[in-house]
């Protein structure tokens, strides 16, 4: 009786073990499954972020008067491209598609010139960036007034692929900075110099200008957004707004 107990201890053990043996064998199997899934989307994640810099165009290695679109150099931007809707001072969609095209040395300088905007909190917003000389005669029959729009004739920067129309979002919020009026207000309230605005406005206006200027950049007296690349005057171009 006592030799056929021990036997079965002897067995309720050692299916005891195996059973502990079976399980924890399981879970490392199970742990080794989860690490590989791990490692595979993070290695998913890492080629995103991998193919999101890749896909991005290396802007030093453009000549100065290349046309670029500057979705394609950067993702640090913003864009509100007004001409591209029909909420604008023409009141209708003049541009067929929302690029923001410019040459190659002013997108050099706005990225230097954003990266100040985003150590302060905050990055800069397209209203208009190159424009066709078509649109630009469109304009002047709306406004012919070279206060607030170029004359065609001779062309504006915009025509030129080195003026662009800017105002600041602070990153945090995504909201526009109060600049005092909306873009292309065509009135002395929008004139850089204009003083009875609250000292809050005239700070951001301050803000967008002096670092825009430290960067290359020439504003206009009349419109705060509007600013041109100082430098050669390169000629009108006919660059498509569509192209990829
Ligand atoms: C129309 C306005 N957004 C603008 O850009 N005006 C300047 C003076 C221009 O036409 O060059
Ligand atoms: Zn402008």
């Amino acid at each position: 009786m006592k030799l056929y107990e021990n036997q079965m201890n002897k067995i309720i053990t050692i299916l005891f073990t195996s059973a502990l043996f079976l399980l924890s064998c399981q879970q490392e199997k199970k742990k080794e499954g989860d690490t590989n899934n791990q490692n595979i989307s993070s290695q998913k994640e890492e080629s995103t972020v991998k193919d999101k810099v890749q896909n991005l165009i290396a802007i030093e290695e453009l000549a100065d008067s290349a046309f670029v679109n500057l979705r394609k150099v950067s993702d640090s931007f913003q864009y509100d491209m007004r001409y591209a809707t029909d909420n604008n001072f023409l009141g209708q969609k003049v541009y067929d598609c929302a690029n923001c095209w410019l040459r190659a040395r002013t997108v050099k300088a706005l990225i230097q010139a954003n990266k100040e905007f985003v150590k302060k909190g905050y990055k800069i917003q397209f209203y208009d960036c190159f424009r066709p000389r078509a649109v630009q005669y469109k304009m002047w029959e709306v406004m012919p007034d070279a206060r607030y729009v170029a004359n065609p004739k001779s062309g504006s920067i915009h025509n030129r692929g080195d003026a662009v129309d800017i105002t600041l979002v602070n990153i945090k919020t995504n909201k526009a900075l109060d600049m005092g009026t909306d873009f292309d207000y065509f009135g002395k309230e929008a004139h850089y110099d204009y003083d009875q605005l609250p000292a809050q406005v005239q700070e951001n206006r301050k803000l967008l200008r002096s670092v825009m200027e430290a960067n290359g950049f020439q504003g206009i007296r009349t419109e705060w957004w509007h600013f041109s690349f100082i430098g050669e005057v390169y000629p009108i171009s006919n660059q498509a707004l569509c192209n990829e």
